[in-house]
């Protein structure tokens, strides 16, 4: 806190402020190196070395196109010709105006694109914590929970259950002890999104340098977030080499903001809402446990049906598990395996469903 003049005046002349000799705080923020406050980590550093990073400096991707991307970094704000598998987010090394190579992430979002093909599409790369944002009222849904949580999980992104609107609601003892019963180590955070409260409530995650990202469906209110976490400017405005200290020219970048704080929000078109593919580890991981039960079933591929020796059923007969969260469970895996199954998957799935009908039919045919 900068002293006021009426209290240097009321200080003994022994003791000398030594406040006038340190830099304004808004100085020291200058003084991070930018690829810093993009959110270049150690991780990455350590992936090359003093001799590669002069020769091929590396920046960071805003933006993906057709066939560029933007790119921004130290000296840097352009568009460069596309390669294979790069994604909003990765740090490049680049050779002048392309692209030598992408370091290895820290972390990947990804799915399989809908349509024909079902090609593995990446979403995003290196976000350090994913803000599950949900609000006290009808969104909430512990299932949705679930399905984040497995697709952060997978992606090696740290998760948070954000809940919003708690101004709104009378019952928020009951949503948080319901968002901290799905898993122990997702931490939860209820707040006022358009209170000052996120600023502090989400500060633990939105460090220096740190990249972090919010999902949820439309309205739970993640802009406001986004907005109040910039200082109510918004997020739009919001000039990613603000404070800048060598007068470049002004840009605004759409899809990744620079926070007062020091973190970077990546906010990305298909980031909001996904579905989840290729996630079985992270399944998995959510329900630990149930995971963990299933393995002491008899039959290693048991459905938890009607099979003798089945531990799934056995806890849930017991009471050891709740019959809700098994359902959860089995759902998130069907939607899970049906997803990630390959095109080719899917038309045998569907002859042995047809030829399974046709079998059915000459049966009661007969
Ligand atoms: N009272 C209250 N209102 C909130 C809170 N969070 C968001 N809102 C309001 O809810 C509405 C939707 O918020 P947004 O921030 O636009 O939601 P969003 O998640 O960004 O929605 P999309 O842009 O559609 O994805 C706005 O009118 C906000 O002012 C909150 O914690 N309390
Ligand atoms: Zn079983």
């Amino acid at each position: 806190m900068e002293p006021t003049c009426d209290r240097v005046e009321n200080t003994p002349l022994m003791t000398r402020n030594y406040s006038a000799f340190l830099p304004p705080v808004d100085k020291i923020r200058q003084d991070v190196p930018f690829l810093t406050k993009l959110g270049w980590q150690t991780f990455f550093s350590q992936q090359t070395d003093v001799d590669e990073l002069a020769a091929t400096p590396p920046a960071r991707v805003t933006q993906v196109h057709r066939n560029s991307v933007h790119v921004i970094g130290e000296t840097v704000d352009m568009k460069v010709p596309i390669v294979p598998d790069v994604t909003i987010g990765d740090w490049v090394l680049l050779d002048q105006t392309s692209i030598s190579r992408v370091l290895h992430r820290s972390s990947l979002i990804k799915r399989r694109a809908p349509g024909h093909d079902r090609a593995v599409q990446y979403i995003a790369a290196n976000i350090d914590t994913a803000f599950l944002v949900t609000s006290c009222n009808a969104d909430f849904k512990v299932a949705r929970l679930e399905r984040y949580i497995a697709l952060a999980f997978e992606a090696d992104v740290a998760p948070v259950i954000v809940l919003t609107k708690k101004d709104l609601t009378d019952d928020l003892t009951d949503y948080i002890a319901q968002a901290q019963s799905i898993s122990e180590t997702v931490p939860v955070v209820a707040l006022n999104a358009k209170s000052d409260e996120p600023l502090e409530a989400l500060a633990p995650w939105c460090k220096q340098g740190q990249t972090v990202a919010f999902l949820g469906s439309s309205g739970v209110g993640k802009s406001t977030l986004v907005n109040t976490l910039a200082g109510r400017e918004k997020a739009e405005t919001q000039d990613v080499r603000a404070g800048g200290s060598k007068g470049r020219h002004t840009t605004t970048h759409r899809h990744l903001h620079m926070m007062p704080n020091g973190s970077v929000v990546m906010d990305t078109p298909g980031m909001r809402e996904l579905q989840l593919t290729d996630a079985a580890g992270g399944v998995a991981e959510v329900f630990a446990d149930l995971f963990e039960l299933s393995t002491q079933c008899k039959f290693n591929d048991c459905a938890h049906q009607s099979e003798p020796g089945c531990a799934v059923r056995a806890a849930l007969e017991n009471g050891d598990l709740d019959h809700d969260r098994f359902k959860r469970w089995q759902k998130l895996e069907a939607e899970e395996r049906f997803n990630t199954a390959s095109l080719s998957d899917r038309r045998q799935n569907d002859r042995a469903f047809h030829k399974a009908i046709k079998e059915i039919q000459k049966h009661n045919r007969k």
